[in-house]
């Protein structure tokens, strides 16, 4: 089964959400409390897939509040330089800082990130600041569930949902949810639905749609049966390495296994997983095969060291499958 889009639009995808630093401890296999060295990389789920899908050839854009300062100018120009349109990347004037994410590697199995991310720029980004002329450009709009966190945010990314919705633009919603951002799981819940009632694409782990339940211990079935009363075509809900399913609304279902590979550390996985399932989508592969495509590049993610600059290409994803496919037929 493929999945259709808008041909006739300039923009494959255009991300919205935060673009922010991540610092990831250079001295690994060891608690931040002794780490003393950390390697800059852009970072933020929303710019990591906008990355990792413009490295894959597709043609990204992104709607966002940078800081006015030297991390949002680095942002800018990093992003820039991997071919991603900043035009609508908006520099904020009232002082607000750019989100840092402080990355920990204790093992492969024990990785966490310690955010900073108070009054920050992103969630600055207000419904004045979203354009329709450029929104209805794009065959996606990938919204990030960070957005809907605090206002202004949170009503700039429920304008971009509507204009979407109104130029034929698919609405892919990455769950990307951080506990820290929201006032509690209540609120997250209330928004999370809000937003994925509205989408074409529903993407997320387990735990994820967990909190848009507000349940402890939710049902893969049962939250498809609900969503796809409404808008959503697609739901895709990933398990970490025990892989992941596409739930079609035409009632097919799909398995997406994960690679087994050496990982350094575990984050990054979702958002390249993302960013190769969509260029995969986008690119006319049926969903199985996305799957695989995003399964592969998420493997390749884990086992380097940034999320952003560790985006793989097209022929090591498809190098990944191959070797694979190559093995199961030994
Ligand atoms: N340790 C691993 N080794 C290989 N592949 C992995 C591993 N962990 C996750 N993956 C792959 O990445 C996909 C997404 O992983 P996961 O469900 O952990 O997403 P996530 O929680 O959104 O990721 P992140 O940690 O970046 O937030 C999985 O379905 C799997 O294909
Ligand atoms: O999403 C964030 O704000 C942090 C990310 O950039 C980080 O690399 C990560 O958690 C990726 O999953």
């Amino acid at each position: 089964m493929k999945y259709e889009f808008n041909l006739e639009r300039e923009y494959d995808m255009i991300a919205i959400g935060r673009a922010c630093i991540d610092l990831n401890a250079v001295e690994y296999n060891r608690p931040m409390e002794e780490t003393m060295t950390f390697h800059k990389y852009v970072g933020g789920s929303p710019a990591n897939i906008a990355i990792g899908s413009s490295k894959l050839g597709l043609k990204a854009g992104f709607i966002g509040k940078l800081a006015d300062d030297q991390h949002g100018r680095f942002i800018k120009q990093y992003m820039k330089s991997v071919g991603i349109d900043t035009s609508n990347m908006v520099v904020d004037t009232e002082g607000h800082k750019t989100g840092l994410a402080f990355t920990e590697i204790k093992s492969p199995e024990e990785c966490s990130i310690l955010m900073y991310r108070d009054d920050v720029a992103d969630l600055y980004l207000s419904p004045s600041e979203v354009n329709e002329d450029y929104i209805k450009k794009a065959k996606i709009l990938l919204v990030s569930g960070t957005a809907l966190a605090k206002s202004p945010s949170r009503e700039a990314v429920l304008k971009a949902v509507r204009l979407a919705k109104q130029n034929d633009v698919k609405i892919v919603f990455e769950l990307d949810y951080r506990p820290y951002t929201w006032e509690s799981t209540e609120e997250t819940a209330v928004y999370y639905s809000l937003v994925a009632e509205q989408s074409n694409v529903v993407i997320g782990t387990r735990d994820e749609f967990n909190v848009m339940e507000n349940v402890q211990v939710g049902n893969n079935e049962d939250r498809i049966r609900y969503l796809f009363n409404y808008s959503p075509d697609l739901i895709v809900i990933k398990h970490g390495v025990e892989g992941s399913y596409a739930y079609a609304k035409s009632g097919e279902t799909f398995r997406g296994h994960a690679y087994l590979t050496k990982v350094l550390k575990t984050f990054g996985a979702g958002d390249s997983f993302a960013s190769a399932f969509l260029y995969a989508l986008v690119t006319g592969k049926e969903i199985d095969s996305a799957l695989k495509y995003a399964s592969a590049s998420a493997a390749i993610v884990v086992s380097k060291h940034s999320s952003s600059e560790a985006m793989p290409t097209v022929e090591e994803i498809e190098q990944l499958i191959a070797e694979h496919e190559a093995k199961q037929y030994c």
